[in-house]
């Protein structure tokens, strides 16, 4: 007997899923994971105007914290510190006009910061760069690139400044943009005997190290004396000088994460440390607890907050579009315009305003931005007249420096080019009655 075969249609109707099995994806190219990061990093700062440092979190997501994030980042702020130059050359290699945000002109952009400032060489760019277009017009951007590598093109000395910032930035565009193009050092400021790593100092407090060692990996880090501080950022805090007495109390408005916290503590003051955001206050613990020091801690908005009693001492380290930071900050070049400067500039002016009727008597006020915007800086002293000016004197500052003709003190990444230049800040100071 025949089996029983089952109905010709259960088989032709049959509904039943078949099990799934994974289509074999081709490995990915080595290297691209990161070069993914970078590009969603430059996306976010240019569509989107986030700053790099908060885009590299959700950019470089399973990437690990190690050397594909590094790379993952270092690709990315060259692309945008160099980007009016990077474009210049890619136009020179096609004729078609490529718009401003297409994704071809994004890769290159990458690709040649590969090649002309990380010193990846050609065939291993064009390898991943390629990846990066799939799908995509991956023959214009292998023409362009390889045009450019024949061409055997360079980029110039300094990065050339997008028109809007070169214009705000006048007669000190040309040397801010030398020290945009030199790698910034790594400074540290230390208490009084504490172990520091070797290096040259440019004022007590401060040594200047070279980069390259991790800094968890420096001499002293685990004693604690010593934390990780742009030379113009210690400037502030200096200014604010010795206490007048023990137990004279500073107030530290916007003191995240600390920097300023630490060296003032360090002075001797009683600090109370003021800052809107409660996480970053959380950073300003984890700093004075490496450190062994001491200050009072207050989540707080500037803008809403008064204290109990009066303070012998005011450091207002405001908000800023930080465009002083533009050495390991590149993107402020393209996130920050007039909007953003008029909008800190209006919360500047009236935090100035709060914390002037704050002081003792004598009390001492330290108005600092790292802004390199005149309206965040000269124009908000200028416009500052409910105290008294206590200008800033030369012996109060590092050799080569040197303050205003009106007692302030403006720093910019083209000064002490010899000695590896600073951040843009600028300082005014005070005094009440
Ligand atoms: C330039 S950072 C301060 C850096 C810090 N002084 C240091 O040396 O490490 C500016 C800080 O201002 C804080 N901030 C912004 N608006 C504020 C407000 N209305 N009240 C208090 N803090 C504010 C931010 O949270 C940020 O931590």
């Amino acid at each position: 007997m025949k089996p029983v075969q089952p109905p010709h249609s259960s088989r032709r109707y049959n509904t039943s899923r078949p099990t799934r099995q994974p289509r074999p994806q081709p490995a990915e190219v080595a290297g691209l994971a990161p070069r993914k990061a970078a590009l969603r990093m430059v996306d976010a700062v240019l569509r989107r105007g986030e700053t790099l440092d908060n885009a590299v979190p959700s950019a470089c997501q399973g990437l690990g914290l190690g050397a594909d994030r590094a790379l993952a980042r270092a690709l990315a702020a060259e692309a945008l510190r160099w980007m009016v130059d990077l474009d210049a050359l890619i136009d020179s290699a096609t004729q078609q006009v490529l718009p401003e945000d297409a994704k071809p002109r994004a890769v290159l952009r990458l690709m040649l910061a590969g090649w002309l400032r990380l010193d990846t060489p050609p065939h291993a760019v064009v390898a991943t760069g390629l990846e990066l277009l799939s799908g995509g017009p991956r023959r214009l951007a292998h023409g362009v690139f390889s045009a450019l590598v024949r061409r055997g093109v360079g980029l110039p000395d300094a990065p050339t400044l997008p028109t809007a910032v070169a214009e705000r930035w006048a007669e000190r565009a040309a040397p801010i943009a030398a020290g945009l193009a030199v790698p910034p050092p790594l400074d540290i400021s230390a208490r009084a005997e504490a172990l520091v790593p070797e290096g040259v100092s440019l004022m007590p407090g401060h040594v200047r190290c070279g980069r390259g060692d991790a800094v968890e990996t420096l001499a002293g880090y685990e004693a604690g004396g010593w934390w990780v501080q742009d030379l113009a950022a210690a400037l502030p805090a200096r200014l604010v000088g010795a206490p007048p007495r023990a137990g004279a109390r500073v107030l530290d408005l916007c003191a995240a994460p600390g920097g300023k916290t630490m060296q003032l503590a360090a002075a001797g003051w009683d600090v109370t440390a003021l800052d809107a955001s409660p996480r970053r206050l959380e950073r300003v613990a984890a700093n004075l607890k490496r450190t062994g020091l001491q200050a009072a801690m207050v989540a707080g908005d500037a803008m809403q907050w008064t204290p109990d009693a009066p303070f012998d001492a005011i450091l207002i380290d405001a908000p800023c579009t930080a465009t002083g930071t533009c050495r390991r900050h590149p993107d402020v070049l393209h996130r920050i315009g007039p909007r953003q400067i008029a909008e800190m500039a209006e919360i500047q002016q009236a935090m100035l305003a709060r914390a002037a009727g704050w002081l003792a008597p004598g009390g001492r006020l330290v108005y600092a931005v790292c802004s390199l915007e005149r309206a965040e800086g000269e124009d908000q002293a200028e416009a500052f007249t409910a105290l008294r000016p206590d200008p800033i004197t030369a012996d109060e500052l590092p050799q080569g420096l040197t303050p205003t003709a009106q007692g302030w003190l403006r720093t910019d990444p083209g000064m002490l080019a010899d000695q590896g230049g600073l951040d843009g800040f600028f300082v005014a100071r005070w005094r009440a009655g």
